[in-house]
């Protein structure tokens, strides 16, 4: 039987003076699965995905990773540059995620701070950024990159540290459709490589191709379902309960082969 990776039981999250934004959420991902997190804007999405970065903590309720509880008091020092190690996040907005004043710093920065040698760091560099596609930036700043550029860069700071699970918060955002294939190749190459991927989307085309598995969100920020992708897709009343599709939703264009 495949490893537990997150375990949630009835957790809850608001912000500071909020309404909840999750509620009384349970849920089991086990080790490479391939999830997808639908639902409409602000139910909770990004929220959940960062509390399985250990970036947000529940108020309520329990969250286990790998089989030991994440708390923030217990959430310090040595558990947590292990946490960050074995479970990657790339940030909805790239900009948050990146800080640098060279792409190439970028890309370093996480292996430096894990105490990595330069050269094994300058070799890893340069073979993700071939996979990238991004050989050509690696001098320039990040904040001269176009948004594309920029998730690319982001995606490759959290590849760079070959982390278990990789959790990506609308990853396809600002892709141009060239770069939205290539993705998804690279999606579906580390699900094949056994990793664990956990990601929020709106874009229901990607969904087959890259999950097995889909939550979906209501906007009471409970989960309305918790199914397979096929037979999600093949829900359209469902699909318009989530507001993941609209009145003129009839009939789903996706193509059920195997990539
Ligand atoms: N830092 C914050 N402080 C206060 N409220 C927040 C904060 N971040 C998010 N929220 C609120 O929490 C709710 C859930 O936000 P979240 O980003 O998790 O939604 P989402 O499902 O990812 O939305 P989207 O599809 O638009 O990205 C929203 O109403 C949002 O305004």
């Amino acid at each position: 039987m495949n490893q537990t990776v997150f375990k949630l039981d009835e957790v809850s999250y608001a912000y500071p003076q909020s309404e909840p934004v999750l509620s009384n959420i349970s849920l089991e991902i086990v080790a490479g699965e391939r999830l997808s997190i639908l639902g409409a804007n602000g139910c909770g999405k990004s929220t959940l995905l960062k509390i399985l970065a250990g970036l947000l903590f529940p108020q309520s309720g329990t969250f286990t990773a790998f089989g030991k509880k994440v708390e923030r008091e217990h959430f310090k020092g040595n558990l947590s540059t292990v946490y960050h190690r074995r479970i990657g996040f790339v940030f909805q907005d790239s900009e948050a995620q990146l800080f640098c004043s060279t792409v190439y710093e970028e890309l370093a920065f996480g292996p430096l701070q894990f105490g990595l040698p330069k050269d094994t760091i300058r070799k890893r560099i340069d073979e993700l950024s071939s996979i990238l596609d991004i050989e050509k930036l690696l001098e320039k700043p990040p904040f001269h990159l176009s948004g594309g550029e920029k998730k690319k860069v982001a995606i490759g700071s959290v590849l760079i540290l070959n982390p278990d699970v990789l959790v990506l918060d609308e990853p396809a955002s600002s892709l141009d459709p060239r770069s939205q294939t290539w993705l998804l190749h690279l999606l579906q190459s580390l699900g094949k490589a056994g990793k664990t991927l956990i990601f929020a989307t709106h874009d229901l085309d990607l969904v087959p191709h890259v999950s097995d598995r889909a939550i979906l969100f209501d906007e009471d920020h409970t989960i309305a379902a918790d199914l397979p992708v096929k037979t999600l897709l093949k829900d359209p009343k469902l699909l318009k309960q989530v507001n993941l599709v609209d009145e003129h939703y009839h009939t789903h264009p996706w193509d059920f082969q195997e990539d």
